[in-house]
């Protein structure tokens, strides 16, 4: 993402805006070829259009309004399927929930879900999933269940079953794709699948076949009942980084609108080193845009005193980054506790939970930057702006970086206590 940086700093310092737009759509697209971006396609051309013309007030405006739509976005998310199926398990999985923590989705062995139940992501408010019965209970009638169920209102549909899907679930899938809306099916347990065949036939055992061949069951199976081209992810809620999971994640991710997709990125679980890589793809992608936005800001003559990068913002940034990726003082406890070691040890390994040992220093070189940065700050224009562009770039990629890092650290630590 560096290349990003250095090419509005190149195209401002020359004074040159139409150079800077060129260079900001193939810029922005190198950036975002892994995540899929927050901007839509209208933002984009928006902001190019103002870079041309420098209209710095305007881009300013249209990223601010991109990151508040981004970090306000609902999403809804339905999961449909019959009791016992590991519905439940699954949205606590995507709530980042254990089956024993208290706001979990009631995991059980008996009948549970009759109506439909919203869960709400503890982190994300705006983020519910729906618990809908499943499509084999007696009062079920495809022509009236979404609608019942209020359709409308989700983003997407998942379609869960731990053994065959049946009829009703293809009728359902149809409506779904005639109402315009995209769904999914979900064949979880897989993990019992394995371990019953390997108990079974020990000698003959090969896993990818076995989930080749539950693949194909399930594929044959929906196609016999009249869905094209269904898209079918194995998984276990037990171990989501083993099977399909991560397929299921990046489709999603992929399929949603720009501004969803940046939360739904935020909250995914820290299950492998790629997931906290995904995640940190899209933070660097709101980075670049928080630079070029505080760039252009700092074009006016004292706005950094009025809203800059200050001490309260940085500590602020520190904290959210920390808990997108489960960070948070809570969630330390709570992997202290998993990992039966003292909470002032494990704090003693993270290097994100001191944040004055990344602003505090006292040399004279940074004394002479600060006095630098105030005195652009006063005049405003390009001086200012390149100092705080950089400044909002490097601090935040710091941040990132280091609680990345962190994270991945603890992601080892509790590798060994899953595999003991
Ligand atoms: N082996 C295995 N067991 C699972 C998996 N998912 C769920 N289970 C178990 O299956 C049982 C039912 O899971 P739930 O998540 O309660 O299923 P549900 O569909 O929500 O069922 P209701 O709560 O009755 O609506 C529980 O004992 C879970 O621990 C999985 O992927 N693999």
């Amino acid at each position: 993402m560096d290349q990003f940086i250095t090419a509005f700093l190149k195209g401002a310092s020359e004074k040159n805006f139409q150079q800077l737009a060129m260079e900001f759509l193939p810029q922005y697209s190198a950036l975002i070829s892994k995540s899929g971006g927050m901007l839509s396609p209208e933002t984009l051309s928006a902001i190019h259009y103002a870079l041309q013309e420098g209209r710095l007030s305007d881009v300013m405006n249209q990223i601010q309004e991109a990151i508040s739509a981004a970090e306000n976005a609902v999403l809804e998310v339905a999961v449909i399927g019959e009791s016992g199926t590991g519905k439940s398990s699954f949205i606590n999985a995507l709530r980042g929930l254990g089956h024993e923590e208290a706001e979990s989705a009631d995991v059980g062995t008996v009948e549970t879900t009759m109506y439909k139940t919203p869960y709400q992501h503890p982190k994300y408010p705006n983020v519910i999933f729906w618990d809908l019965p499943g499509t084999g209970t007696p009062n079920f009638h495809t022509d009236t269940y979404l609608d019942r169920v209020g359709f409308a209102n989700y983003d997407f549909f998942i379609i869960i079953s731990s053994s065959r899907f049946s009829v009703n679930d293809a009728l359902l899938a149809q409506k779904i794709k005639d109402a315009g809306k995209k769904f999914y099916f979900v064949r979880t347990k897989v993990d019992s699948d394995l371990y019953s065949e390997e108990r079974t036939r020990p000698r003959t055992f090969r896993k990818e076949q076995v989930l080749q061949r539950i693949r194909d069951y399930c594929l044959s199976n929906l196609t016999d009942i009249g869905v094209s081209e269904p898209r079918i992810f194995l998984i276990s809620n037990f171990d989501l980084d083993a099977f399909d999971f991560p397929k299921l994640e990046e489709t999603l991710l992929k399929e949603l609108p720009g501004h969803k997709r940046h939360m739904f990125a935020l909250l995914l679980p820290n299950i492998s080193d790629a997931s906290i890589e995904l995640k940190k793809h899209f933070l660097q992608e709101k980075i670049c845009l928080e630079a070029l936005k505080s760039g252009a800001m700092s074009f006016i003559p004292f706005m950094p005193f009025i809203s800059g990068f200050d001490l309260p913002q940085q500590e602020q940034c520190l904290k959210d980054y920390r808990s997108y990726f489960g960070l948070d003082d809570k969630s330390i406890e709570e992997i202290a506790e998993r990992l039966e070691t003292p909470l002032e040890d494990i704090k003693g390994q993270l290097k994100c939970l001191d944040f004055w040992s990344f602003v505090k220093d006292d040399s004279i070189i940074a004394r002479a930057r600060s006095a630098g940065e105030a005195f652009c700050s006063v005049k405003g224009g390009l001086g200012s702006s390149v100092v705080q562009a950089l400044k909002v770039y490097y601090m935040r990629t710091q941040f990132l970086n280091v609680v990345v890092e962190d994270a991945k650290h603890l992601l080892r630590k509790m590798e060994t206590v899953n595999i003991a």
